[in-house]
């Protein structure tokens, strides 16, 4: 597919995995989003991630949502395919996601859309006749770009990641890293590590939900390399006769791949190898169940069936939305 990435401003993706269609019996399988402000490169992420590029022009708004007067929430989907796998790609665009003068509440649309799928989903469950597979359109994972500023943790990162850590596993990565020195990179990531603990905030792979002592040390080995300093591109460069994926800066080519160049290779198997099975496994049993056991209980406690609590058109209230939180 050609790239055609005219990417609006700030955006969130959701991509969801798919079995080859012959194998394929129920939609998604998987699904993250990537989150952070405009220009952080998380649409050259996405195409590093597959090694495809990915067109938008093809593809049809399916989700809008009017949140305030400023903030205006609209998904679009794209199917993309890796080696015979189909994926389902739909990115979710929050227009002003951090870029107001005043970021309060910036979090809202991504919160609500998080809270709308398992809504979806729960409704699906209570269903006198429901489906052999509930089509699962949850968000899996969300993977939220911090800028590679070196210093500390913006206020709007801790705010954002201390919401959404309640709802759905948070991947932190450090962007563009190829923009700091391998010194100012480990410094930022110790930094970053110091404040996401001093903020109470609570990102994956967590410590408590470690299975046994082979997951611990699987575990503890991404929990140190946390957040991945990732490079993103959609080029590729010889390197020793060899084609790679690579970014060209004045000091050589950074390998995208490279575990010794950036951290990409690291996110990539998290997501989509070693941790897919668990990061469902997580959504499900913890993130779902929590909002699940809240959505019962409230109705419970006000006689009330399921439904009178959600808009007509399926939509959460923002008070139900906040409410999870
Ligand atoms: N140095 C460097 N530049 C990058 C990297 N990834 C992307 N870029 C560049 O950063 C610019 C923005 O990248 P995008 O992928 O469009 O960023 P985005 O976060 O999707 O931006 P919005 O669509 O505005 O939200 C482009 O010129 C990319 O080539 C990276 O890892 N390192």
């Amino acid at each position: 597919m050609t790239s055609i990435l005219c990417v609006p401003s700030y955006l969130c993706a959701v991509i969801k995995f798919y079995p080859p269609f012959y194998k394929q019996k129920s939609l998604s399988l998987f699904s993250f989003s990537l989150t952070g402000q405009s220009g952080l490169g998380k649409s050259t992420l996405v195409n590093t991630l597959f090694k495809s590029k990915v067109s938008r022009k093809s593809c049809t708004p399916n989700y809008e949502e009017k949140i305030s007067k400023t903030v205006h929430l609209q998904s679009v989907s794209h199917i993309i395919e890796e080696k015979g796998v189909k994926m389902k790609l739909t990115v979710i665009d929050t227009p002003g996601f951090g870029d107001q003068i005043n970021n309060e509440n910036c979090w809202e649309p991504i919160v609500k859309y998080v809270n709308e799928q398992y809504e979806k989903y729960l409704k699906e469950e209570l269903n006198v006749n429901r489906k052999r597979r509930i089509p699962d359109t949850r968000v899996h994972c969300c993977v939220y770009f911090l800028p590679a500023t070196g210093h500390w943790l913006r206020p709007i990162d801790v705010e954002f990641m201390r919401r959404l850590g309640k709802i759905v596993s948070i991947v932190p990565v450090i962007a563009k890293a190829d923009t700091l020195t391998l010194e100012e990179r480990l410094e930022f990531k110790q930094r970053i590590r110091q404040d996401l603990q001093a903020n109470g905030i609570r990102v994956y792979p967590q410590k408590e939900y470690d299975e046994d002592a082979e997951d611990r040390i699987l575990n503890d080995k991404i929990r140190e390399n946390i957040p991945f300093a990732v490079v993103g591109t959609d080029k590729e460069h010889q390197v020793n006769g060899n084609k790679v994926l690579g970014r060209k800066t004045k000091w050589g080519i950074i390998e995208v791949e490279n575990v010794a160049h950036c951290e990409f290779a690291l996110l990539r198997d998290l997501l989509i190898r070693s941790h897919l099975q668990d990061l469902k496994d997580v959504t499900h049993n913890i993130h779902y169940e929590t909002y699940r056991v809240k959505r019962l209980n409230e109705s419970n406690a006000n006689g009330l069936a399921l439904s009178p609590l959600t808009l007509e058109n399926g939509t959460l209230e923002k008070s139900d939305a906040e409410s999870h939180l």
